[in-house]
């Protein structure tokens, strides 16, 4: 569904002076898969979630969707492929002066969709996150929860393949996180999205990734299936994530 092929991402910190971000990554990610990307701040995971929309251009690499390199595509198919790409971020990423209705009504007037079918589309998507009685507020009087699901509704209305996660409860409370994570893995099994969550929660990753990646200074160091009673854990993050590892923070 999504291949990463020898990705590489440099910045230029200033003048001369140049910054690896991403070296030589390679991932593959099935159709149905919730893969976890989860490592210390500052290890590369949101500069390489972004590169599988290409919201990051990557200087050297491939980014394959449903085996397309779409690096390579025309501009017109690009807009095409993105648009089954959608995304949700750690702040939500609202528009502040328009309605949750209107929100969720943004994406869908971008690609030109009608008024009777675009209201249906919100009214389904607003349902899906249990949202409708709040159409007509505006983000400011929601709580953290309740804004996330809006950015999951208007995510959801393009009818998206593949939904991109980055950091999608680390401004949430516990309990209201277990929330948003029971949405998306409803939304995984019931609509079929796959999914990439970058995060530093390892519960985040041992409550719905049934794979995941540890990276560490631009590169993975190791990348595993939940389920595999069998795997050795290398990382410290990997032990901690199968209970085999002392307690850590990630975010420090
Ligand atoms: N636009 C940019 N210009 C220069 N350096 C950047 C840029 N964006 C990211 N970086 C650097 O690239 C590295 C990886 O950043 P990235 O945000 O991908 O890490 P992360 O693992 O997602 O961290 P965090 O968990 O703190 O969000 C960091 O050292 C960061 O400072």
């Amino acid at each position: 569904m999504i291949q990463l092929k020898n990705i590489k991402k440099i910045y230029k910190v200033k003048k001369g002076v140049t910054f690896e971000a991403i070296k030589s990554v390679s991932l593959n990610v099935e159709k149905g898969d919730i893969y976890g990307i989860i490592g210390f701040s500052g290890a590369g995971k949101s500069t390489l979630l972004r590169t599988i929309n290409l919201l990051e251009k990557p200087d050297e690499g491939e980014v394959l969707i449903e085996g397309k390199n779409i690096m390579t595509l025309k501009k017109k198919e690009l807009r095409h492929t993105r648009q089954s790409i959608s995304m949700i971020f750690q702040h939500f990423n609202l528009i502040h002066n328009k309605t949750v209705y209107d929100n969720v009504s943004f994406p869908l007037e971008i690609a030109g969709i009608p008024g009777v079918k675009r209201k249906n589309i919100i009214e389904e998507c607003l349902s899906i996150v249990q949202l409708e009685d709040k159409a007509d507020q505006y983000p400011s009087s929601l709580s953290g929860g309740q804004k996330q699901r809006v950015a999951i509704a208007r995510a959801l209305a393009t009818n998206p393949k593949i939904l991109l996660c980055d950091e999608p409860t680390s401004a949430l409370d516990p309990q209201t996180t277990e929330s948003i994570l029971a949405f998306l893995k409803k939304i995984n099994q019931e609509l079929n999205i796959t999914m990439v969550i970058v995060t530093h929660e390892m519960d985040v990753v041992r409550k719905i990734c049934n794979k995941v990646a540890v990276m560490e200074k631009g590169s993975i160091l190791e990348e595993f299936t939940l389920s595999d009673q069998q795997y050795d854990p290398k990382s410290e993050i990997a032990k901690l994530i199968l209970n085999k590892g002392k307690r850590m923070k990630l975010n420090a």
